[in-house]
């Protein structure tokens, strides 16, 4: 009998136990549990989860058929200042330059600039460096990356304090299209093996050009897209898109926004990296079936443009050519191309 009470008030115990120990563990996961000092104004904060909802992947826009923005569409003298799809147009009076300063010198950004001095181009490369020191992203840190099949030809063209200058070898090909057309590739392979760890944001400029005014942080934005200077005041069935359905930059009438120039774009370094090695992939693509686009690179570029559009627009004052007459429509130029000697520069 009293072995019986013995057992019987042992697994009471045992019962009991359990169901304490069980509902100190339910109790704990609710008691709000804190390594934070009192004296913190708001300690809860702490113990607050995130509901984190992944982040949505970019879609490239769909449509394609829609009215054309025009550039000149208010007044022959005044450019839209916005795209339908919201990204400003910059052009001179479009914003306050000291106050961009203000807001974006507390950054400590770095940009990066791509040019590339293949064969003779070499002999821009002077005056590119010269006026980019004069003019190009005042009092902010700068990495040039020059791409040359000829690194003794390039200057060593003095640089102001936090600016510096890195000549990169790349292979010459025999053909200029080649020359224009590869720098997609490289400067994406570039972005993942070296400038996504130095620069924030980058621009990809051609060399044959030179800056005669300031170019500031105004330019700065995810994916930058600049307006060719032959064609912003064109309707789009006349710009010069690849019109062949066989190549991968194709882009069929009544399609396009602004025809974009290939020596000028930019944005945060990884826009740019997908940017590039799409354009890149489409390259790719075309080679695959023979086929080069009707202005290489800059085609491809115009093409991934329309469903990848820009979050800022250039206006031509960032992409002008000494060859046309400035129009009442610019108040001034910023970057523009040397008249040059094409036949020889590709000869
Ligand atoms: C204003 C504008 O949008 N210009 C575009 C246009 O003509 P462009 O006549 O301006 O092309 P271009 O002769 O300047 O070549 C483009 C760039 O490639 C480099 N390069 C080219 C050839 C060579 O032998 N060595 C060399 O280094 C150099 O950096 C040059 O600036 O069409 C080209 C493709 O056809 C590019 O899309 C250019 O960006
Ligand atoms: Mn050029």
């Amino acid at each position: 009998m009293r072995c019986h009470r013995l057992a019987l008030s042992l697994g009471l115990g045992l019962l009991v136990g359990t169901i304490f120990c069980a509902l100190w563990v339910y109790v704990e996961n609710w008691l709000p549990f804190s390594y934070v000092p009192y004296y913190l104004p708001c300690p809860e904060i702490f113990n607050m989860k995130l509901q984190y909802q992944g982040e949505k992947p970019f879609r490239p826009v769909a449509r394609s058929q829609y009215p054309q923005p025009k550039l000149l569409e208010q007044r022959p003298t005044e450019l839209l200042t916005l795209t339908p799809w919201l990204a400003p147009i910059v052009s001179e009076g479009t914003f306050d330059p000291e106050l961009l300063q203000d807001m974006y010198q507390p950054l400590n950004l770095t940009i990066g600039v791509t040019a590339f001095a293949v064969g003779r181009y070499t002999g821009f490369v002077r005056h590119f460096l010269e006026s980019a020191e004069r003019f190009f992203m005042h009092g902010y840190r700068v990495c040039y990356y020059v791409f040359t099949d000829d690194p003794a030809a390039i200057p060593r063209v003095p640089l102001g304090a936090g600016r510096q200058l890195s000549v990169i070898p790349v292979q010459k090909h025999a053909r200029w299209e080649e020359v224009s057309t590869r720098r997609m590739e490289t400067i994406s392979q570039h972005i993942a093996r070296r400038a996504h760890r130095e620069v924030d944001y980058l621009f990809c400029l051609d060399v044959d050009m030179v800056f005669r005014n300031p170019w500031g942080p105004e330019t700065l934005g995810d994916l930058v897209a600049a307006i060719h200077p032959g064609y912003y005041a064109v309707p789009r069935r006349l710009f010069p898109y690849e019109r062949r359905p066989v190549s991968a930059a194709f882009v069929a009438d009544g399609e396009g926004d602004f025809y974009y120039g290939g020596a000028v774009f930019g944005g945060r370094v990884a826009r740019v990296y997908e940017f590039a090695r799409g354009c890149h992939m489409g390259i790719l693509a075309d080679k695959a079936n023979g086929v080069m686009a009707a202005w290489q690179e800059e085609s491809h570029l115009n093409r991934r443009f329309i469903s990848h559009k820009p979050s800022k627009v250039l206006s031509p004052e960032y992409l002008w050519d000494d060859r046309k007459p400035q129009p009442p429509s610019l108040k001034l130029i910023r970057f523009s191309t040397l008249d040059k000697d094409t036949a020889w520069l590709r000869s």
